[in-house]
């Protein structure tokens, strides 16, 4: 596993990191399977003997240790293919969720990819139940509101958007949750354009349009995002910092970044986190928010990004506070939502300041 934790500084180092844990926040980009922690990655592959995934808690962070970003995927899919069975799938998103609120994570947006439970043979009907049978659970239990995101897993082929589009759009099917629509995996040799058909039905069924783009390519992916896909968030985003054209306009269209530093590096995405454009993007007017994407597999969570954001912003508390809006401000929650966390953070941040 790559270590790009923020160094332990002085006080005001740890200071600023026991006001992060406290700090109420929203997460928008956090995968469902990268979110499996070592314990479930274990009692998963625990289950299931004939993986190839490690138990032991060592050999699973080498096991976590990326050479590039296919090698990334390959490992990311070793573990998807843990997940056989509706339990499985309710025990890992119930566990994720209990993570996220000992984070003090009050809303998030997970993203899923139905295709890779549904091709490797998980009934539908029993997916979906058992992710919404978590979510509920988590909100009744912690506290923490969960919503979905389905993605389709690009280099999957048209066949998986197809899968994806029918499972988001059925009402027979798509669980309560959903609000959002994504494309991940690799980006090179799998242009956006090609998934336009089933975007726009998606959106005509009323979800947002959430894709990956500028990860592992140039800025022309997340051009073709904005404009095929018609994207209101981008996932990323890394490679605007090359166009500042582009960056003029998602400032200008309030068009979000998920920005997700430590795994830019643990994918290699970018070489180092003080070569991370994300200093460009703020000082653009692009509205950027902190997310975690997988956070066991690159050794993070939400909390440990936000520190990092604070070393590459300069962030005091009140500039993490305002970090922490941005996500309340870019999420799919309703109004009353986004007041009622905004307001948490205010108090909070308010109450600490006074301390
Ligand atoms: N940083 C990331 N950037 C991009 N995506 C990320 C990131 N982190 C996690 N993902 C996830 O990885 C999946 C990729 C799955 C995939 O490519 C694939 C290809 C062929 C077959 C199958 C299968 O299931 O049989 C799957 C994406 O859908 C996405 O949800
Ligand atoms: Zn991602």
């Amino acid at each position: 596993m790559t270590d790009t934790s923020v160094p332990a500084a002085g006080t005001a180092d740890r200071d600023l990191r026991t006001f992060i844990a406290g700090l109420p926040k929203a997460e928008l980009h956090v995968h469902h399977v990268g979110s499996a922690s070592p314990r479930i990655v274990s009692e998963l592959a625990a289950r299931h003997p004939d993986s190839k995934v490690p138990t032991d808690p060592e050999a699973l962070a080498d096991f976590f240790t990326f050479t590039d970003f296919a090698h990334f995927i390959d490992v990311y899919l070793s573990v998807v293919d843990l997940i056989r069975t509706p339990e499985d799938v309710r025990l890992l998103t119930y566990e994720v969720a209990r993570e996220l609120a000992r984070q003090q994570v009050r809303y998030a947006e997970l993203t899923i990819t139905p295709f890779s439970s549904t091709r490797r043979g998980i009934d539908e009907l029993g997916f979906m139940a058992a992710i919404e049978d978590a979510r509920k659970a988590a909100e009744a239990e912690f506290g923490t509101v969960l919503r979905w995101c389905f993605d389709i897993p690009g280099e999957a082929g048209l066949e998986s958007a197809e899968e994806t589009a029918r499972l988001a759009t059925d009402d027979r099917i798509r669980p309560e949750g959903l609000v959002s629509f994504g494309l991940g995996g690799p980006e090179i040799g799998v242009p956006r354009p090609q998934f336009k058909p089933y975007f726009d039905r998606a959106i005509a069924a009323g979800l947002h349009s959430v894709p990956h783009a500028g990860e592992t390519t140039g800025p022309e992916t997340v051009w073709d995002a904005l404009t095929e896909l018609r994207a209101e968030r981008i996932g990323h985003g890394t490679s605007s910092a090359q166009d500042p054209g582009l960056l003029a306009h998602l400032a200008e269209h309030r068009i979000p970044l998920e920005v997700c530093p430590t795994s830019n590096i643990a994918t290699r995405a970018v070489r180092t986190l003080d070569e991370h454009p994300i200093k460009e993007f703020t000082r653009a007017g692009v509205l950027v928010t902190i997310n975690s994407d997988d956070p066991p597999m690159f050794g993070t969570d939400l909390n440990n990004e936000y520190a990092v954001a604070a070393r590459l912003l300069d962030l005091d508390e009140r500039g993490l506070a305002d970090l922490a809006k941005n996500a309340v401000t870019a999420s799919f929650l309703d109004a009353a939502g986004k007041a009622r966390i905004a307001a948490e953070i205010d108090t909070y941040t308010s109450a600490w300041l006074a301390s």
